[in-house]
């Protein structure tokens, strides 16, 4: 079963009057369930393959299918409606709303889709207990260390159950050791909640550790083993 579909995939943005081409016909299948690694340069193009996985932007040419749905067939307003219900984002700037205390942070997902309080106070509070946050649900990020809003962020992302969680270098910002925790969790939880979780990264430790591995090289993404990614 495919979690994402990727069918002949292409994207160039416009810089004044010069084409930028960013993506280059990508086909691609990514799994359910599992745990899949784009690795690739800067500047290789993982970003636009997330965002346009993520239905945040559009592609120019080609079909991405993302949980059986069709993005191209969907509007503005269905896509928007479409990624709060079955997708979770992780970012590497943590992207946290910073007036908002670490609850009303994970809670925002479930009041989006209308879910009821009672059972929003619910599923935030066990996402923070699952991600060793019970006793921050009242701090706001900027009274939390880089690990513990990253996993704010986690919380967030999976709150709502999505099929598929894309995790844009989640680790970039973090230093080493903190990076690696925060790989673990995500690992873990991707295993006990079988999520799809796709995850951009440079790093030889999330490589080593993806179910599966890509390599996002000028626009164009293949396969890649384990041994040549290490
Ligand atoms: N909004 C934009 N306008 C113009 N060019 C862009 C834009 N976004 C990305 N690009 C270009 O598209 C190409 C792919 O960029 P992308 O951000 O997807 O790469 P990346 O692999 O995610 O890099 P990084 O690891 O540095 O984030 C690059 O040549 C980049 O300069």
């Amino acid at each position: 079963m495919w979690a994402v579909e990727l069918n002949g995939v292409s994207k160039s943005y416009w810089m004044e009057q010069v084409r930028v081409p960013a993506l280059a016909e990508v086909s691609l299948n990514i799994s359910a369930a599992r745990f899949t690694v784009l690795s690739g340069q800067s500047g290789s193009g993982k970003t636009t393959l997330l965002n346009l996985i993520g239905g945040i932007d559009r592609a120019d040419a080609g079909k991405i299918m993302v949980a059986d749905q069709d993005l191209g067939c969907l509007s503005d307003d269905a896509r928007s409606d479409f990624r709060a219900r079955h997708i979770g984002f992780i970012f590497q700037n943590f992207n946290l709303m910073p007036v908002l205390s670490a609850f009303e942070n994970v809670e925002y997902p479930l009041q989006l889709q209308g879910v009821p309080a009672r059972r929003r106070r619910e599923r935030v509070l066990e996402m923070l207990a699952a991600v060793g946050l019970a006793d921050k649900a009242a701090n706001r990020p900027g009274q939390l260390s880089g690990g513990q809003r990253q996993r704010v962020a986690i919380a967030r992302a999976l709150v709502h159950e999505p099929a598929l969680v894309l995790a844009d270098e989640p680790t970039a910002n973090l230093d080493s050791h903190t990076g690696a925790s925060i790989l673990a969790l995500l690992r873990q939880l991707q295993r006990e909640r079988r999520v799809a979780v796709v995850f951009s990264s440079h790093d030889p430790q999330v490589i080593a550790a993806a179910d599966d591995r890509y390599q996002v090289s000028d626009g164009r993404v293949g396969a890649l083993n384990a041994e040549e990614a290490l």
